[in-house]
């Protein structure tokens, strides 16, 4: 039971926006504050179990990679808020039964402040939320409210912020009147991401990001004005991994960091803000990302941005205006925009989400046409595992399952075997990617890999591995990284290590459909789409 309190209080509910830097809602309570509209901001993050549960296709919703990067977000989190006289309050629970017991103790017109989502597990919950809120009954905000002709239930207020582009700009008419640049709901946004790129850039500006809450800003409810249980919860230790709720039969064991990561990603707003500086005034790698973004091997190929922007521990606005400031002061060139190119791709794929909804997720996915796929269950473990023949992709897979992460190139190289030359239905390998990805961030992980399927509408790339690899990898290094059966196989062969004669397989050590699988015969399960542009 809370004891009486007196405060108008504003709960932050963090979810996708694990930062204190250009967040909507920490400026938005700070200014409340300021105002004079609220006097208590309780921050608070809950792990929710359906989030850890497990998928149709059998995996974990959230894989122990992940999930071991969260926990690290939140940990920063907390510690960063209570640099600023703040706290974090970690919660175990679906947010509909955690969020409105925290605001008991408040009288005044109370507000929880999320980040706006678009996919429908996220916009279930929210909905979700509203309701527990307004069903909730707090006498004492009901007198308040009564006594001015209000109501005293609590409000959700869910505020833009995912993107580099804001919404606003893009579906609202500009400020000195004319025709908005897409109609309400992004609706007649194109399914192609060229146009889409052309109208953006020309018409939308990149609001400049929001500076951090000072000390001070963000005070928090008095300990005896919250409910025992939660303020058991702001005053605990950082969670642990015992803590995740994973169904008490099924929880995976903590992920052990790989030697072999492209890079030991540490989550949170500390170590995201900490990549940014290095990969720009540190190293200056961004002034030649155009020419090593197709790498395999090692962190510097790419930014590696993605797991913190996916959690939220850095905002797309402000790598753009870092990116603005070094082409200011240092250089600028084709690879520095390159790097705001592809935070276009992002914002595409979050915007063709609010358009689609649910139809990212279907079958056939936004274009509606009707497939038939593979069901062969083998074909599809030696995709997952790593056993195809094709070191390509096997590399690819056995980095993925060690360490969370995998290049853009072999991404590509993957759906594109999986859909394309295996034929296997698109969304079990969307469904693997999201349990195992440390950066999965819904709406980039099933636009990409609907459209890698050829289901949204813009072009095909159906590609061929083996010169993908020869392309890519021409010594073959990644490969044999991550297939160290072919360590000895020569560069001629070892992206083709069946044509390898058999003295050729003694000599190296690796005998075909022994120490390294038989390629599958592709042509016999294959279904390139009709209008495939065939092979890039
Ligand atoms: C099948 C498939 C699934 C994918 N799933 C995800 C996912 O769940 N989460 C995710 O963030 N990216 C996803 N991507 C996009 C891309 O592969 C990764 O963003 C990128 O490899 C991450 O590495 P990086 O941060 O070093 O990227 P960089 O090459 O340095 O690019 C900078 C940033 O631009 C953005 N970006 C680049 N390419 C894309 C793209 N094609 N789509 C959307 N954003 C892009 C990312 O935020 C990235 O961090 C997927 C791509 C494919 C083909």
């Amino acid at each position: 039971m809370a004891a009486a309190g007196c405060g108008k209080r504003v709960v932050l509910w963090f979810r996708n926006d694990l930062r204190l830097h250009d967040n909507y809602i920490v400026h938005d309570a700070v200014q409340r504050v300021k105002r004079g509209e609220a006097s208590e901001v309780l921050p608070v993050y809950c792990f929710d179990p359906r989030v850890y549960g497990t998928t149709p296709w059998g995996h974990f919703k959230t894989g122990a990679h992940r999930a071991a990067f969260l926990l690290e977000c939140v940990t920063d989190l907390k510690s960063r808020l209570r640099d600023v006289g703040s706290d974090l309050l970690v919660a175990f629970g679906k947010p509909e039964e955690v969020l409105p017991g925290l605001l008991e103790g408040s009288s005044g017109p109370s507000l929880v402040l999320t980040a706006e989502e678009v996919t429908s597990e996220e916009t279930r919950t929210d909905v979700a939320v509203a309701r527990a809120l307004k069903q909730q009954r707090r006498p004492q905000a009901d007198a308040a409210a009564a006594a001015g002709g209000g109501s005293g239930s609590a409000k959700l207020l869910r505020f833009w912020g995912h993107t580099m582009y804001h919404i606003d700009d893009l579906t609202q008419p500009p400020e000195g009147g004319g025709k908005a640049t897409f109609a309400p709901g992004m609706k007649d946004m194109p399914d192609v991401f060229t146009p889409f790129r052309e109208k953006v850039e020309k018409r939308c500006p990149v609001w400049k990001d929001l500076p951090p809450p000072q000390k001070g800003d963000l005070p928090l409810p008095p300990t005896e004005a919250l409910p025992a249980a939660a303020a058991a919860a702001l005053a605990a230790a950082p969670p642990t991994w015992e803590q995740l709720p994973y169904p008490p039969a099924a929880r995976p064991p903590p992920p052990t960091k790989h030697p072999k990561a492209v890079l030991d990603f540490k989550g949170g707003e500390t170590a995201a803000l900490a990549r940014l500086r290095y990969y720009l005034w540190d190293s200056d790698l961004i002034a030649s990302y155009f020419d090593t973004r197709n790498g395999m091997l090692g962190g510097d190929y790419s930014t590696k941005f993605a797991p913190w922007l996916a959690a939220g521990c850095i905002s797309p606005r402000k790598i753009y205006h870092e990116i603005r400031k070094y082409e200011a002061q240092r250089q600028s060139n084709k690879s520095t925009y390159w790097v705001i190119f592809e935070l276009i791709w992002r914002d595409y794929f979050r915007f063709f989400a609010l358009k689609h909804g649910n139809r990212i997720f279907f079958e056939t996915g936004t274009s509606g046409l009707p497939l038939v796929w593979n069901p062969d269950a083998d074909l599809w473990h030696r995709w997952r595992d790593g056993r195809t023949g094709l070191p390509l992709v096997d590399a690819n897979m056995r980095e993925l399952a060690a360490t969370g992460f995998m290049s853009n190139r072999g991404r590509q190289n993957l759906a594109s075997y999986l859909v394309l030359d295996l034929g296997i239905d698109w969304r079990r390998g969307a469904d693997y990617f999201e349990s195992q990805l440390l950066d999965y961030d819904v709406t980039s992980n099933w636009g990409n890999w609907v459209a890698a399927a050829g289901l949204a509408g813009g072009r095909i790339n159906h590609f061929n591995i083996a010169k993908q690899s020869k392309d890519y990898d021409p010594q073959g290094d990644y490969v044999r990284t991550w297939c160290p059966e072919l360590r000895h196989v020569p560069v001629g062969k070892v992206h083709e290590p069946w044509l390898m004669s058999k003295e050729e397989q003694e000599k190296a050590g690796c005998r075909i459909g022994v120490d390294y699988p038989n390629p599958i015969p592709v042509s016999r399960h294959g279904r390139p789409h009709a209008s495939s542009g065939g092979y890039a």
